[in-house]
């Protein structure tokens, strides 16, 4: 067995393990980075980006048709193989020469393999075809494994072979029948996506709602779109069964009896660590389970607190932006530990991701989009803060007005009412998405009412909500 020696070695080759090994080497430590599949994860190849890029045709397409005049020279449906070109473009063809190239110019060495944890400080790699190699850090181990599509527990689903977030992204054709299982934000976005392209879809949610982790209206304002697209969505609905012969359709059973057939079915109810063939057991851990962290990312209960952990492995935010952000903070921490401070994370400083508790900014790319941040209403209240929350309607904004005829939105912000600062606040409408740092600032900044009344936006433009919605206030 080969033994190198790495100040820092990060295991998964995913943005927020390449962002951990980029921050310490651009602080002049030495690192490893290792990668058993394609370096740049699920978000590069299989997720964030191809899925936004089969999305956002449709939306540009709608988007032409909502506005009089431009609707007029839109003569022509939408250009399905364009469409899965594109996505395989930004999926840069499933090849990751151009991440490699990016590592090697940010001085990571990259080694390709299997890697497992071996005890303190020792990570094990293996190849097919290869001698095992050994790679020893002086200072830290950190996780970035990311997390596989979890299975519910619904009799034959496994063995019927189901699309999970892979197969859903990198598809080469439109399924001609397509049930997804998960009304999440995978969910929601792949039914979009899918429909666009020219499936017929339904959506199976067992929950009351849609994307049952926001505000309650977001996923009503969601319903209500997808199923004017055409999706029928089946909300409080059990799937009992899957069946599937060969390569034929799949029938799902419901629990009262009643059944679907289809000719993909994609699960999307939620993800699982992939820890469990990682050695957690050496570092004093369990096998399979999320890894916990503190705020400066450092595993707790690992003697000698030499294991880190990044990304959706450690079950704080499972979005690429917070996972990269949980990277440079952990690789500052790291850096600075390595020099002998001891990096205390004490809340917004360098060595704490604070922004994970509570602060979490997130995009749901369906058609209108979702924005959030921060706290919901309830998830405030359920913290025994005195909240008031107040609503307005995007579209009466002179902005909204003119952006598309019989534009539609809603915004919400949910005020701490002793601190007098906003702590959530929540937006559906039509690229909702880049509206939503300035809520980011508003939230993290913790600008007090009275100084964002000065924060004026300009007209006509959709910000003019911000306005609209401290007047409702009562400003
Ligand atoms: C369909 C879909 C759409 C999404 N869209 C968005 C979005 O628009 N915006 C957003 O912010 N988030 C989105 N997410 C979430 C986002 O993809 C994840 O939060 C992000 O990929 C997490 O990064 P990660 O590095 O933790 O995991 P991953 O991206 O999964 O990367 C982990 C890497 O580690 C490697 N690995 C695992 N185990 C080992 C091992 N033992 N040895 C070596 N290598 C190993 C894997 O091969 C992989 O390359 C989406 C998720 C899905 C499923
Ligand atoms: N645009 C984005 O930022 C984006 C996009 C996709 C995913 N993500 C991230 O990926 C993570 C995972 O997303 P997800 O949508 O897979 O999971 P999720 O946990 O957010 O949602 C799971 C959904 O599946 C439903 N469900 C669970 N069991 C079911 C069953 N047996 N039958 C029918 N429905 C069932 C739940 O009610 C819920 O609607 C999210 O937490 C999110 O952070 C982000």
């Amino acid at each position: 067995m080969t033994e190198q020696t790495y100040d820092v070695v990060v295991i998964g080759g995913g943005p927020p393990g390449e962002n951990a090994a980029g921050r310490v080497a651009s602080h002049g430590l030495s690192a490893a980075l290792v990668e058993s599949e394609l370096l740049g994860g699920e978000c590069s190849f299989w997720a964030c980006m191809p899925s936004k890029a089969l999305l956002r045709s449709g939306e540009a397409l709608r988007a032409a048709k909502a506005v009089a005049g431009s609707a007029a020279a839109v003569t022509g449906d939408l250009d399905v193989a364009a469409v899965l070109k594109r996505r395989d473009s930004f999926a840069a063809n499933w090849d990751d020469t151009g991440q490699v190239e990016w590592a090697e110019g940010a001085k990571i060495t990259v080694v390709r393999g299997r890697a497992r944890l071996d005890g303190s400080l020792r990570v094990v790699v293996s190849k097919e075809g290869a001698e095992d190699q050994v790679l020893l850090a002086t200072h830290a181990v950190v996780l970035a494994v990311g997390s596989d599509s979890a299975f519910p527990p619904i009799d034959g689903l496994r063995e019927a072979r189901p699309w999970t977030n892979r197969e859903a992204t990198s598809a080469k054709a439109a399924p001609e029948r397509l049930a997804v299982l998960g009304g999440g934000p995978v969910g929601c976005e792949l039914a979009q996506a899918w429909n666009d392209l020219g499936s017929e879809v339904t959506l199976i949610v067992n929950g009351e709602r849609l994307l049952p982790r926001l505000e309650p209206f977001a996923g009503e304002y969601v319903k209500e779109a997808l199923t004017s697209y055409g999706i029928d969505v089946r909300t409080s609905a059990n799937v009992k069964s899957a069946r599937r012969d060969g390569d034929g359709p799949t029938t799902l059973t419901f629990e009262d009896g009643s059944e679907l057939e289809a000719d993909a079915v994609l699960v999307a109810t939620g993800r699982s660590p992939r820890t469990n063939d990682l050695g957690l057991a050496t570092a004093g851990l369990k096998d399979g389970d999320w890894v916990d962290i503190d705020d400066s990312c450092r595993v707790k209960g690992v003697e000698g607190g030499w294991l880190y952990a990044v990304g959706d492995v450690n079950h704080r935010a499972l979005l690429t932006h917070m996972g990269k952000y949980q990277a440079r903070i952990c690789g500052d921490a790291i850096t600075a530990r390595s020099k002998g401070d001891h990096a205390m994370p004490v809340k917004w400083s360098p060595y704490a991701a604070t922004a994970n508790n509570g602060y979490v900014p997130a995009v749901v790319f369906t058609d209108p989009q979702v924005a959030s941040v921060g706290l919901t209403e309830a998830e405030a209240e359920d913290k025994g803060m005195s909240v008031r929350a107040v609503e307005y309607e995007v579209g009466n904004t002179a902005g909204g007005s003119l952006h598309a005829d019989g534009y539609k939105g809603l915004a919400k912000m949910v005020v701490d009412q002793e601190r007098l600062v906003i702590v959530g606040f929540t937006i559906v409408a039509p690229d909702a998405g880049d509206h939503l740092h300035a809520a980011t600032i508003a939230v993290v900044g913790e600008v007090p009412l009275d100084r964002l009344w000065h924060a004026v936006p300009s007209f006509p433009t959709v910000s003019e909500v911000w306005l609209r919605l401290l007047e409702t206030y009562g400003m």
